[in-house]
């Protein structure tokens, strides 16, 4: 038993410690009501700054110097008087000017002031686009928020969705990829979130890029109305402007560099570009890597395969550092692996994909390379927003082709962003061409992931919407798959297709043009019939015009010569005023048009020397209106020499020579009687005839032991020919071994049985590899053959002289006309 002093005190102490905790929660909940009313008041003094000066708790401010946070970013100080006051927020800031505090302080604070406990469910929910920066935003919750009471908890694809489900009823705020979170919304009984106060979307534009607005929506749906919304994002586009105007209630915009008048990108950054051609990007690339072996840098390429295939390679070559990749192909432990790698390393090189690009803060890094050209503004200011963060300084590398130069320049300078060109040093470029063929070559893991990288940067810039700078029919294929090590460029279909569609591009408009001269030429003139002909033209109008082509020609000729001795005879004119040679032009033009019924005419004519040049190509396809009528051999010729199409040409041949064939009985099989005359094979016998040579079952019976006889007789030819086979390898066998002991095999080829062989020389140089096309069966292959052959029946052998199968072959010689 305690004595009476002890426990006297144990309990005064108990006492006191419940006082404590009395003037504790009083102290909060007066500090609550001040806050309630003191951040609805609050005027932002003029020397605002810091952090303590804002109407926050002491909890959170405690936090925030723990993390080491004193003094407002502009975009801190702009935005959370406004979200602090429970009021929508838009904020657009560049990169790495810490919009992750602006949500973060303001979710704690009204919960807070709400008195947020772990009954009231979910209070507050942040919206990040990728697993990676929903990780980066939980982190800096749990450092500024360990003072608070609240329960967080990180919602990712990726994860254990069934440890995520047990513990989501018991979080007050949760951090979340939009897909994982609305799975949860279907699936996870007592997931609510009916209490909802804060809903923050960071980086709204990606997840609208990412193709997460349908998701979006349902899951906005599932959130009561009344609650605060923030929208943050580095790049404010006319989605985010729509977004905005769905979740926000009368929201206050607030965009940080446009009050400065600044370009998007941090001030620190140092931007640089270079013009590479495509073949020679990875060189450069690995140039400057080796040449940048004390730096970290992030290195951005447009596809998952890129990425792999260029981490594989250079890993190989060892350029002497650290090397890492990121990209959306791999695991998610795989992908936080790297993450915590990279961001833990002074000195690495990571490849990665747009993955990589947006609201990621990995601490100093130096460099951002865009190996690839990024598909639009807002995506290069995300990546070079990597380096150069808060304070931090940084530089950053866009390569652009010839062909992306002017489309690029022009974007960026729309901006606001400074990017100044430099060039790649000639003599400090190394070439890692040879030893990228080298690894194709030795491993054809490196060859398939060569073939797979090829196609998908082909893939990634025909899918570039903005097609003016991006055009895959100006990238030079073969090139390019060399510098990856591969002998030749794959097959890229789409590839074709991009060229199809620009040529057909360049011909609409281009006929557009010249059906509105035509259409304000006849204004001029007046010619009503001809205007709506211009406007309206059916179908049979363009039948006629083609049909009539070849016809017509010789007429367009003369048309052409005669307006050009016109054109000269205006050029030789010694002062005609312009406006005169242009409607002598037109009325000489009229002219002669109007000499022909047709208005579909005068376009062809009027619409310029363009189409009627064009018109060789584009006939083709609608010639084969008529496909059923096979040409004449005169025809084809006759076309042929008006300028007709290969195809149409080969389609008259093919049809003339089936048809020549059709005469010569080709492709029928025929059998001679003793009497010369030929049958076709199966011709059916009469049935008498077949009944006089004795009952079926003892007809198929003597056919059986006939072929039966000539099997045997054939297999014992195969085996004496195998045998032989046999004899022969061994011999030459001996013979290569006494050359290779130094023996005179002279004598033996003189002594030997088959005293005529000659023996190749043995070519040590051979590595074994025969290109397929010269791939020439082996002795043994032939063997193998010969083996098989045994086991095959003896119709499949040469027919044997005399025999019916060799009547039949000389017959059919006969009627090819081959002697
Ligand atoms: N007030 C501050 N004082 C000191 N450092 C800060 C402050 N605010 C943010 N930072 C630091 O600045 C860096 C960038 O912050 P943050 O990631 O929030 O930027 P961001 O605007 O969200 O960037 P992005 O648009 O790329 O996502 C981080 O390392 C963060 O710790």
């Amino acid at each position: 038993m305690a004595p009476e002093g002890s426990l006297k005190r144990k309990r005064s102490s108990q006492s006191r410690s419940r006082n404590a905790r009395q003037v504790k929660r009083q102290t909060e909940e007066q500090e609550v009501r001040d806050l309630e009313s003191s951040a609805a008041q609050f005027v932002v003094p003029d020397d605002f700054k810091h952090f303590d000066q804002l109407p926050i708790s002491s909890r959170t401010k405690r936090g925030l110097r723990k993390a080491g946070f004193t003094e407002m970013t502009d975009i801190q100080s702009r935005t959370l008087p406004l979200s602090l006051k429970c009021k929508d927020v838009l904020g657009a800031a560049r990169t790495g000017s810490g919009k992750t505090l602006s949500f973060l302080i303001p979710a704690l604070e009204i919960l807070y002031r709400k008195k947020w406990g772990s009954t009231d469910g979910l209070g507050a929910l942040i919206i990040s686009p990728t697993r990676e920066l929903a990780i980066q935003i939980f982190e800096v919750l749990r450092k500024i928020g360990p003072f608070h009471t609240f329960s967080a908890g990180l919602v990712i694809g990726g994860k254990d969705l069934k440890q995520e489900k047990d513990r989501l009823a018991r979080m007050n705020i949760l951090v979340a990829t939009p897909g994982r979170l609305l799975q949860h919304m279907d699936q996870t009984w007592g997931f609510d979130c009916s209490n909802l106060q804060v809903l923050i979307l960071d980086e709204a534009d990606r997840i609208l890029d990412m193709g997460f607005s349908k998701t979006l929506n349902a899951i906005v749906e599932n959130l009561p109305k009344s609650r605060q919304t923030m929208l943050f994002s580095a790049t404010q586009t006319k989605r985010v402007k729509d977004l905005a105007r769905l979740s926000l209630q009368d929201p206050e915009y607030v965009a940080v560099r446009e009050a400065e008048h600044e370009g998007s990108t941090p001030k620190n950054l140092e931007q640089h570009y270079m013009v590479v051609g495509l073949e020679k990007k990875l060189d450069v690339l690995y140039s400057f890597i080796r040449t940048h072996t004390k730096c970290k840098a992030l290195v951005f390429m447009s596809s998952c395969r890129q990425v792999q295939f260029t981490h594989e390679t250079f890993c190989k070559l060892r350029p002497g550092i650290s090397l890492m990749a990121l990209h959306g192909k791999q695991k998610q432990a795989k992908r936080l692996q790297i993450f915590s790698e990279f961001t833990r390393t002074a000195h690495a090189v990571l490849f990665a994909t747009d993955i990589a690009a947006r609201g990621l803060d990995f601490p100093a890094v130096d460099w951002v390379i865009q190996l690839d050209a990024p598909e639009d503004t807002e995506t290069y200011i995300h990546r070079v927003g990597r380096t150069a963060r808060y304070n931090a300084k940084g530089n950053s590398l866009l390569f652009v082709l010839p062909s992306e130069e002017k489309g690029m320049l022009e974007g960026l300078a729309q901006k606001n962003v400074p990017v100044g060109r430099i060039k790649p040093r000639e003599s400090k470029t190394q070439s890692i061409q040879d030893q990228l063929q080298s690894f194709a070559f030795q491993d054809p893991e490196i060859k398939y992931l060569a073939q797979k990288a090829f196609v998908s940067y082909i893939r990634s810039i025909f899918l570039q919407k903005d097609k003016a700078t991006f055009d895959v029919t100006a990238l030079p294929l073969e090139k390019y798959a060399s510098s990856l090590g591969l002998a030749g460029a794959p097959k890229v279909k789409f590839v074709k297709e991009a060229a199809k569609a620009k040529k057909a591009a360049a011909y609409k408009a281009a006929k557009e043009t010249a059906q509105q001269l035509d259409a304000d030429r006849d204004e001029e003139s007046g010619d009503d019939d001809a205007k709506g002909t211009a406007k309206v033209r059916t179908k049979y109008d363009r039948m006629f015009e083609r049909k009539n082509q070849n016809i017509l020609s010789e007429h367009y000729a003369k048309l052409i010569a005669e307006d050009k001795d016109d054109d000269e005879e205006e050029d030789g004119d010694d002062e005609p005023s312009d406006g005169e040679s242009a409607s002598d032009a037109e009325s000489t033009k009229d002219k002669l048009v109007g000499g022909n019924d047709s208005d579909s005419e005068d376009e062809g004519s009027d619409s310029g020397d363009f189409l009627t040049l064009k018109r060789a190509d584009h006939a083709l396809d609608d010639d084969e209106g008529d496909p059923g009528k096979p040409l004449t051999l005169d025809q084809v010729k006759a076309d042929a020499t008006n300028n007709i199409s290969k195809r149409k040409l080969l389609q008259g041949q093919s049809k003339k020579a089936m048809a020549l064939a059709g005469k010569r009985g080709i492709g029928e099989k025929l059998v001679f009687d003793e009497d010369g005359e030929a049958h076709a094979l199966y011709e059916l016998r009469d049935e008498d005839d077949f009944k006089k040579q004795g009952d079926a079952k003892t007809q198929a019976e003597a056919w059986e032991m006939e072929e039966r006889a000539r099997l045997q007789e054939a297999d014992i030819e195969d085996k004496e020919r195998a045998r032989e086979k046999k004899r022969e390898k061994k011999r030459k066998q001996k013979e290569r071994e006494k050359q290779m002991r130094g023996e005179d095999v002279g004598d033996d080829q003189d002594e030997g049985e088959d005293g005529d062989v000659v023996l190749a020389p043995i070519d040590t140089r051979s590595d074994g590899y025969e290109t397929p096309d010269f791939d020439v069966g082996s002795e043994s292959e032939d063997e193998d053959e010969e083996s098989h052959e045994q086991d095959r029946p003896s119709a499949s052998k040469k027919p044997k002289k005399g025999s019916v199968e060799e009547q039949e072959a000389l017959a059919m010689r006969l009627l090819m006309g081959d002697s």
